[in-house]
């Protein structure tokens, strides 16, 4: 048996010498390069089928849609598709013939998805091991006798792709490629993907297609033009960073995948900003829950159950959304409110609203407290809660301690190293006389990062970086004297309310 298998083999391998030698002989004298390809490829795939014989090929494919009448394009397709991406159109990519489809829904409306055209071929390595994948597809079926591939897909072309590997890769291959092209598929799926600013807010209450609403995600502010105190800043970074590579030490502590962040601070400090640039920096999408329309704490569920992997939810001026008894407050509705206060306010039209607004939202505290625990435990990973208020000392302990806001960043002021930031982002300048008067003059006036950067921007053609600055100087001197009148106000009234608690008690 065993000279038989010698034998065998060794006839084998003189069939595929010659095999070899005819090719190597046809390739040289072959003139044009496409017919050359066509041929090539074909040979070769001949070549891999003698070189079965010796030690066979398996294969996986993989097709374009799940079966089981789910109908749903399958997962695992989309992610080999991506993958194959970068092997066959990137710039080292071997296949001549690719197909080109529109994108999904949303994606860049500019971009086309390339894939490698029916019964192309490419090779890839892993780990030592060459494999091949071979991208086909079979016309619909022409009978109407229901089928495995429900009406989808009869009415397409089926397609799939197949792998081929050797026997002796068969571990490798099952075991650890096929997990590594999901991997990497998935990766290049979210670094194509269009990110999306989702919304609740939709005039009465509930969007027709679903909770919530979208829009395409492009706001520019990232961590480099965000105006901060540099360790500060690094510290967010680094938080994120160890967030969003957190995935086995979550599971090994055996906490839920998410972080809370509390943002505070005044008004323009760049707490709504922030957000975006934690978006960017992550790659995330963003939610952005307007509580003042969530009518009932199960409506607010809900919203959270929708939300996907990978996002970001907020909720902004949380002290203004919600009161901590439980009542709610109308905030963002200012043109509303606008329009009421030209109206004659009589007692029986305020009842009137109160009761409406009664029924209209009913989220409590409690029913955000219960909603970020459930989504903490219940939902899958990756997400990030944050809140945002000009008031942390309004918010009830319960809803920002640690556990539920696990990070509380302070926004403040324009400080000296936030101030060079953004005259070198709206300047472009790092150095300059007047900076010296800025340096002395930030601390001793409270201008937010907003009010600084309005002042450096040029505001006419003969505006350069020496008259925004001196225009910076010169409003920082106005705030500078505006902040030390207030607080001698604040004195005078401290004093005088000192003198009348001080008189009061003469009296008895
Ligand atoms: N730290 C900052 N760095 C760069 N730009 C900033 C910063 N803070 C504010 N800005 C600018 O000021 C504008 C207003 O800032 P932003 O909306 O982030 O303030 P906010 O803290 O969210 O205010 P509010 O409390 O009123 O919501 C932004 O469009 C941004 O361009
Ligand atoms: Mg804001």
């Amino acid at each position: 048996m065993e000279a038989f298998g010698w034998g065998s083999s060794l006839s084998s391998g003189i069939v595929l010498s010659l095999v070899a030698v005819v090719w190597t002989v046809i390739w040289n004298n072959l003139q044009g390069l496409q017919l050359q390809q066509f041929i090539g490829r074909h040979l070769s795939r001949h070549a891999r089928r003698l070189a079965a014989i010796v030690d066979p090929y398996l294969t996986v494919t993989v097709a374009e849609y799940d079966g089981g009448g789910r109908m749903r394009r399958s997962d695992a397709y989309k992610e080999v598709q991506a993958y194959l991406q970068g092997a066959t159109c990137g710039a080292g990519g071997g296949v001549r013939h690719l197909k080109a489809e529109t994108p999904a829904k949303d994606d860049n409306p500019d971009a086309l998805l390339l894939s490698m055209g029916d019964n192309e071929e490419v090779a890839d390595e892993f780990r030592g091991a060459t494999v091949w994948w071979l991208a086909y597809s079979m016309p619909p079926r022409e009978d109407n006798a229901p089928s495995y591939w429900g009406s989808r897909g009869q009415r397409a072309d089926r397609r799939f792709y197949r792998l081929f590997f050797l026997e002796r890769h068969r571990d490798l291959v099952l075991g650890e490629y096929l997990a590594h092209v999901r991997r990497e598929g998935r990766a290049v799926m979210l670094k194509n993907r269009q990110r999306k600013l989702f919304t609740n807010l939709s005039g009465d209450g509930f969007n027709a297609d679903g909770v919530w609403s979208h829009v395409v995600f492009e706001h520019p502010k990232t961590f480099a033009t965000l105006a901060m105190d540099p360790g500060k800043k690094k510290e967010v970074m680094d938080d994120l960073d160890a967030f969003r590579n957190g995935k086995d030490y979550y599971a090994r502590v055996g906490k839920a995948w998410k972080r809370g962040y509390l943002l505070y601070g005044p008004p323009g400090t760049g707490k709504s900003t922030m957000v975006a640039a934690m978006a960017n920096h992550l790659d995330y999408d963003v939610y952005d829950i307007e509580l003042t329309s969530v009518r009932t704490n199960s409506d607010l569920r809900k919203l959270f159950i929708e939300t996907t992997s990978k996002s970001i939810i907020v909720i902004e001026d949380i002290d203004c959304s919600l009161d901590l008894t439980g009542k709610r407050k109308k905030k963002k509705k200012k043109a509303a409110t606008e329009k009421d206060d030209k109206k004659e306010s009589t007692p029986d039209s305020d009842e009137e609203k109160d009761k409406e607004d009664a029924g209209a939202s009913k989220v409590t505290l409690s029913g955000v407290l219960n909603f970020i625990d459930g989504l903490w435990s219940a939902c899958g990973g990756e997400r990030i809660i944050v809140f945002t208020t000009n008031h942390v000392e309004k918010l009830d302990p319960a809803l920002i301690r640690r556990g539920r806001m696990d990070k509380h960043i302070e926004m403040s002021y324009c400080c000296f190293q936030a101030f060079k930031l953004l005259a070198d982002v709206y300047l472009g300048v790092d150095d300059h006389p007047l900076f010296r008067a800025v340096e002395e003059l930030l601390p001793e006036a409270d201008m937010t990062p907003a009010d600084v950067a309005e002042n450096l921007t040029p505001k006419s053609a003969s505006d350069d970086a020496d008259s925004c600055l001196a225009e910076l100087v010169e409003e920082l001197h106005k705030a500078k004297e505006a902040k030390e009148k207030a607080l001698l106000q604040a004195k005078v009234a401290g004093k005088g309310e000192e003198e009348a608690a001080a008189d009061e008690d003469d009296d008895e």
